[in-house]
């Protein structure tokens, strides 16, 4: 059994890996010290662990210490690379590219194949981010914006008007109150940029989205997105295969 763990800036994710099949899925927030929540994944005899973190070099040392100290394995790092298995990293510095897309695409990549159709791939965590990956395999780029919950707390922290506690859902349309304006501005503003890179994938592409808030996006997109909780899990499992 392998163990795939997944660090981004808001949470740590992780699976258990027996052959294709991804069991116990979970996720935990961290506070910003990600290798404290690594504690609390089940401690469960493993022969690898493969390890994506997005949350810079000061962290990694701590990261696999105590990972290597719990089960008793060397975590394996993902890293960004310039191509794999016909995939082709779009970024002038490859090793740029965050991993988490990277693999991401990786995922996407291979349930393309082998009809040779574009993908759009997007992951809805602290930052939304997007990449559109030709028929060909050419990662084509992406973007970096705010997630949902980030672009809330952009303008709550750069206003002044007066909010309430309140738990206003998401709505389809349009706010009647500062609070479920707040809320539709940051909904609508992740589905207009998803719906845009989307179309620069052309109309009959394959879209993917996973990440946090992926669930919430899903319900106000396009019926032919597909949901992946797991993508970035599934590309660290398809990376631990092919090494
Ligand atoms: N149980 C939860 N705890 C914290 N955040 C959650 C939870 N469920 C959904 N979310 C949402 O997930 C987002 C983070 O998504 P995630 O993909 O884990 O981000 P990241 O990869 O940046 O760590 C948060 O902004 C929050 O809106
Ligand atoms: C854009 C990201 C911060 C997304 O991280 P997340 O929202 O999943 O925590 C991450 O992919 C990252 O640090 N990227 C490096 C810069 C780049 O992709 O160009
Ligand atoms: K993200």
């Amino acid at each position: 059994m392998k163990l795939l763990i997944d660090i981004g800036n808001s949470r740590v994710k992780w699976a258990f890996a027996t052959g294709n099949v991804l069991v116990d899925a979970d996720a935990l927030a961290h506070d910003g010290r990600p290798a404290l929540t690594l504690e609390r994944i089940p401690a469960h005899p493993v022969q690898a662990i493969w390890l994506t973190h997005v949350t810079g070099a000061a962290h990694e040392a701590a990261i696999v210490d105590i990972l290597r100290t719990r089960y008793g394995v060397q975590p394996q790092l993902a890293r960004a690379a310039p191509h794999w298995c016909g995939l082709h990293n779009g970024y002038r510095e490859p090793e740029r590219l965050g991993v988490d897309r990277w693999l991401a695409m990786m995922a996407a990549w291979r349930e393309a194949q082998p009809g040779a159709q574009a993908s759009c791939v997007v992951d809805a965590g602290t930052a939304l981010t997007a990449d559109v990956i030709a028929g060909d395999g050419r990662h084509l780029g992406g973007f970096i914006a705010a997630g949902l919950q980030t672009q809330q707390r952009a303008v709550l922290g750069a206003t002044r008007f007066a909010t309430r506690e309140t738990e206003t859902p998401f709505l389809s349309g349009l706010g009647i109150d500062t609070e479920s304006c707040v809320r539709q501005g940051a909904l609508l503003a992740c589905l207009g940029a998803i719906e845009r890179a989307a179309r620069q994938a052309g109309a009959s592409a394959r879209c993917v989205i996973t990440g946090g808030d992926a669930p919430i996006l899903l319900a106000h997109l396009p019926a032919h997105w597909k949901h992946d909780p797991n993508l970035v899990l599934h590309g660290l499992r398809a990376l631990s295969e092919a090494s």
